[in-house]
């Protein structure tokens, strides 16, 4: 098994390419992620921080270059087998939640392993042990629109981590949140990361958290280097 959980190599996104219109956002982007290593992304708006994300997670294709995730060569697969591959390794984390509002706390978290094959009560058991761990279970059937923002936000990474993914992408995960339950979202978070061993890049414009972070990198003209 592979070291590197994620390896971007010379990886360039162009959108309109060839128009007046055209955005050079990423360009000959290099980026490996080991094992149970939790990177820290800081980029101001508009620098291309979310295109870097949907293609480290497989929602969006490089123009040129590779994309590597647990060994496997994404950009070689069939789209079929890309979703397949980004289903079983990655978890994400936005700034809005996009938890179903119709759904409990718990449902939210049961439906993405029944997608995956998982028995009704084993996804049950896994989604009372998540709550658990972020403080949740007395919530667990409260729908998100009866839950606080971090509480909402606490669901989401609960729901990120449903089907144990080696890799863990979140955009701005407390960037919609007042500091103080930013800071506990981002501990229960990094948390469950690090208990768990997987893999983690994190994007934040807050330096105080990133500094938390095994490593953190910066994107300057469409690069990717240390910050
Ligand atoms: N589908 C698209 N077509 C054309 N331009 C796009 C597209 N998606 C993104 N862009 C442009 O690419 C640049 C980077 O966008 P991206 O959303 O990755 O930035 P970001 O760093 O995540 O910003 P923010 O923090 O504001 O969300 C922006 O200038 C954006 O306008």
């Amino acid at each position: 098994m592979s070291d590197m959980t994620l390896g971007l190599r010379g990886v360039s996104r162009i959108f309109n390419k060839g128009t007046p219109g055209e955005v050079r956002v990423l360009e000959g982007v290099d980026l490996d992620i080991a094992r149970g290593e939790v990177v820290g992304l800081v980029a101001p708006s508009g620098s291309g921080k979310s295109t870097l994300l949907h293609i480290a997670g497989l929602l969006d294709t490089p123009d040129t270059g590779e994309v590597r995730i647990a060994g496997q060569d994404a950009t070689r697969l069939r789209d079929g087998a890309r979703t397949r591959l980004r289903r079983d390794t990655v978890g994400f984390v936005y700034q809005f939640h996009h938890l179903l509002p119709e759904f409990t706390a718990a449902e939210n978290i049961v439906l993405p392993q029944r997608a995956a094959g998982v028995s009704r009560a084993d996804a049950e058991a896994r989604a009372a042990m998540l709550l658990g761990s972020v403080g949740l279970t007395p919530r667990a059937t409260h729908r998100p629109g009866e839950l606080s923002g971090g509480e909402q936000q606490r669901v989401a990474v609960c729901r990120a981590l449903a089907n144990a993914p080696q890799l863990l992408l979140a955009d701005e995960p407390t960037g919609n949140l007042d500091p103080g339950t930013s800071e506990t979202v981002f501990d229960v978070l990094v948390r469950l990361v690090r208990d768990t061993g997987m893999s983690a890049l994190i994007a934040t414009h807050n330096l105080e958290l990133a500094a938390r972070m095994d490593r953190v990198l910066k994107l300057e003209r469409a690069r990717v280097i240390p910050a």
